[in-house]
């Protein structure tokens, strides 16, 4: 029976001691989100980001975009949140409707206030092993603060990262990278039997393709440390890319779907805007 990796528990205490930091500072960190009030997901999964934020003192900003919207417009909304001192980070929630770049988008967002590390300046200083100051995408980051929470530690391990988003997998595959596992890299073209080669003797498996139940138990190591990205609906409920039953007891660690990642990736956006103010106070 596999360990319970807490992602719901860990991430309270985290925002309480936020909270705490937020107050004792005496600044006023505002995070404004960009998002596509059509889109079911963005419309949930922003709601879930703004009262988090108010809990820790926070305060939020929303910008939705019309259905219509161009990518010159957002790159206009955001140029001007840029130039705007009271905001403090900028979060352009995934994915904006359709005629929008949204790489082109995230990369527009100062650097300083790129809190969701989404844009080409932050993933390249991450991939360079020099993040610095500079925040890193809040899901794949969020993972890192709960395994070492767990006293997981990557150095020396072999790890397989499914999907490669710019959003979770390539910065994934770079913190894992930078904390010394060897990394595999799978996706879409990734031929079965490769992925499942890999998969055998991984210490470590992170997953976030989007397709339910993906991987299965009988296709991983004994012991090996699962964590589960993926966040489907099945029959109105949220499920991960790991089938939990099977995949529980033959891992030593597993993050459950939901109270995994998803709690992770708030308070690790929360972290990231704090202290984004933080530089930006000091910067000045
Ligand atoms: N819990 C959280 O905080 C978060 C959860 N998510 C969830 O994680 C999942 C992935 O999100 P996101 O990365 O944004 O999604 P994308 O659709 O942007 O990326 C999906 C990735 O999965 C790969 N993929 C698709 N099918 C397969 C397959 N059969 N075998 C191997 N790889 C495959 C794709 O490969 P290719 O590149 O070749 O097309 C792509 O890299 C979703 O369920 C999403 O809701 C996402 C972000 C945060
Ligand atoms: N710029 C950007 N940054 C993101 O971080 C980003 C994004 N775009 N676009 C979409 C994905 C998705 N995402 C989730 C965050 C939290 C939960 C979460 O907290 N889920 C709950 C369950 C929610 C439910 O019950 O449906 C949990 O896992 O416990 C889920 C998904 C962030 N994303």
């Amino acid at each position: 029976m596999a360990t319970i990796l807490d992602g719901k528990a860990l991430s309270k205490d985290l925002k309480i001691a936020l909270a705490d930091k937020v107050r004792e500072s005496g600044l006023s960190p505002k995070l404004a989100v960009v998002f596509d009030p059509k889109n079911d997901g963005s419309r949930l999964y922003v709601g879930m980001k703004q009262r988090a934020a108010a809990k820790v003192g926070i305060a939020t900003e929303d910008i939705a975009v019309a259905d219509d919207v161009t990518t010159e417009a957002v790159l206009k909304i955001v140029a001007d949140l840029n130039a705007d001192p009271s905001v403090t980070g900028i979060l352009v929630q995934a994915p904006l409707p359709e005629a929008v770049n949204d790489q082109q988008v995230f990369s527009a967002i100062a650097p300083e206030k790129d809190v969701d590390g989404l844009g080409a300046f932050n993933q390249g200083m991450l991939f360079g092993d020099q993040p610095g100051e500079y925040a890193v995408a809040a899901t794949p980051q969020g993972v890192m603060t709960m395994l070492k929470h767990y006293d997981i530690d990557p150095y020396g391990k072999k790890a397989v990262v499914v999907g490669r988003s710019q959003l979770f997998g390539r910065p994934m595959a770079a913190l894992l990278n930078n904390a010394n596992a060897t990394v595999t890299l799978a996706h879409r073209y990734t031929p079965r039997e490769m992925l499942l080669d890999s998969l055998k003797d991984a210490d470590i498996v992170v997953v976030g393709v989007g397709i339910a139940n993906f991987i299965t138990g009988d296709q991983i190591k004994d012991g090996a440390v699962l964590v589960d990205v993926g966040m489907n609906v099945v029959d109105g409920k949220a499920t991960g890319d790991i089938e939990f039953a099977s995949a529980e007891k033959k891992a030593s660690f597993i993050t459950p779907v939901p109270g995994g990642v998803g709690p992770m990736t708030i308070a690790t956006l929360l972290e990231n805007t704090f202290a984004a103010a933080l530089n930006q106070e000091k910067n000045q």
